[in-house]
């Protein structure tokens, strides 16, 4: 009875708009309870076990936000349809902006829109592994190696109070992949301000705003002393915009700030986890293990190391499709980055109203069948060779693949990711032998988080094959 109600109210609201048809919802929690045990990207594929995730309603009032997918989030054609562009396809008008979770507008507001640019790729350092005796958790190794890659591209790496500032991004990731009161009741003030989660966001927000007001201080001295030409990473390049103040909106510091701490949060969650899925799968299907390794050294043998300067000129055709296929698989953002329709349009004949967030689950699309034909579940990057099947493209231009989203939202920075995913793959196939320690199983379940990544930690254990230089 009380279900019905609900479904009806998110099927007829009285505003003479076509909504698409919803789950049964609950007062207080509307639909949350359909996502009890699930991972929501899982919950919300299948349109048989549940029939809301192809035709759901986003009714505001019942039903919190984030749980609410309309249809056209698992279809390439309403993501491309023109009337709703939920990544800002082309510019079109109702294009989204992102509603961010509570934890991460207290961690990162205020609130501003990133800088876009494309980082230039710089050298990833090769693990510091050494002989093939005792297993290496791969996820702390790999976390490590992209949040320095990250960190020296963005601001460099030697500054005061560096440990206190990778702590603090620490405890943002934990806070911000946990279920969070706030989240339920955004209007609530109450709610928020009872959020343990909202208090610790902010007091992270303040040390690491504190942390970079030092570094930001350091680099004006920098480029002072340099007469302010040279530049030598992502925070010069935005100072120097700011300096020259050619931009229609002016850069505040607050935004500079805003964009070096999305940077390497952004990067370090989505590539470190991407990493640890690839190496996963290698081990996990000892074929493609076998072609890639043998390509990486055929390329590099020459030279005794991957070299990042001779990473274009090596030519390597299957570690990419390796990288793409371990994207497809296990697109780090399941749901993209959530939007909010910024003006009513109409996507497959149904409403969506202003105001409503709409979530891509580029998770699903990736494991469509239709789109996927074959073995969709499988890991085989032969599907990308020419004449295997797929030639889906990853920038954004085919909706069946979209880990990087598309259109004026897209990841700015796809380059830097897929450059330092190369680096390091190669590196670690260049030098390495890998093999799971003991007879055990490889676990490939996936754990609830802000992105998703596995659920046991990787631990394999290296063989050296080739000496690494100067270790
Ligand atoms: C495997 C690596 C990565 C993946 C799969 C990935 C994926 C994504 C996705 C799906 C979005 C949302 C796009 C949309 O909703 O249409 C996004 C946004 C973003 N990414 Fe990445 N990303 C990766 C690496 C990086 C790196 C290395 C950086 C920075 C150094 C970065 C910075 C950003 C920023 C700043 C945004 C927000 C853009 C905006 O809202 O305008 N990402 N990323």
């Amino acid at each position: 009875m009380l279900g019905k109600r609900c479904r009806r109210s998110a099927m007829a609201n009285g505003h003479g708009l076509r909504l698409p048809p919803g789950p049964w919802q609950l007062p207080i929690i509307g639909s949350l309870h359909h996502m009890i045990g699930k991972l929501p990207h899982h919950a919300m594929r299948d349109p048989r076990a549940a029939p809301w995730a192809a035709h759901a309603a986003p009714d505001r009032r019942g039903c919190p936000r984030w749980w609410c997918p309309p249809p056209f989030a698992r279809s390439p054609t309403a993501i491309g349809e023109s009337s709703w562009r939920p990544t800002g396809h082309t510019g079109g008008s109702s294009a989204g902006s992102p509603p961010p979770s509570s934890s991460a507008r207290a961690a990162f507001s205020p609130s501003a829109p990133s800088a876009r640019r494309r980082p230039p790729p710089c050298c990833a350092r090769a693990p510091p592994l050494r002989r093939g005796s005792r297993a290496v958790d791969m996820r702390e190794r790999l976390s490590a190696l992209i949040t320095d890659t990250t960190m020296r591209a963005a601001m460099g790496d030697r500054f005061k109070d560096r440990e206190v500032f990778l702590r603090a991004l620490d405890r943002i990731i934990v806070l911000a992949a946990g279920f969070n009161m706030a989240d339920l009741w955004p209007s609530s003030r109450i709610v928020s301000r009872l959020s343990g989660a909202v208090r610790h966001c902010e007091e992270i927000r303040d040390t690491t705003f504190r942390i970079l007001d030092g570094i930001i201080e350091e680099h004006l001295e920098k480029m002072g002393n340099r007469g302010g030409g040279e530049v030598e990473d992502l925070l010069d390049v935005l100072l120097k915009v700011q300096q020259d103040g050619d931009l229609p909106i002016p850069l505040d510091m607050d935004v500079i700030k805003l964009a070096i701490l999305l940077d390497i949060f952004g990067g370090s969650e989505t590539t470190a986890p991407t990493l640890e899925w690839a190496m996963a799968e290698l081990v996990h299907n000892p074929k493609v293990m076998e072609r890639v390794t043998a390509e990486v050294r055929n390329a590099f043998a020459a030279h005794g190391s991957v070299r990042e300067d001779k990473l274009a000129e090596a030519g390597l055709r299957y570690l990419p499709l390796v990288i793409l296929e371990t994207l497809r698989l296990h697109t780090p953002l399941p749901f993209l980055i959530p939007q909010a329709c910024q003006e009513p349009c109409r996507v497959l004949g149904y409403d969506v109203p202003q105001g409503i967030t709409v979530m891509v689950n580029a998770w699903a699309l990736g494991r469509d069948e239709q789109y996927w034909p074959g073995d969709p579940d499988a890991f085989r990057p032969e599907r990308f060779e020419a004449g295997g099947g797929s030639a889906a493209d990853f920038k954004g231009a085919d909706f069946e693949l979209l880990p990087f989203g598309s259109g004026r939202r897209m990841c700015p920075g796809m380059g830097f990711a897929l450059a330092n995913m190369e680096l390091a793959l190669a590196s670690l196939l260049f030098h390495f032998d890998w093999e799971v320690p003991g007879a055990a199983e490889l676990d490939m379940t996936e754990a609830f988080g802000l992105t998703a990544h596995r659920k046991s930690r990787l631990l394999l254990r290296p063989i050296l094959r080739v000496p690494v230089p100067g270790v």
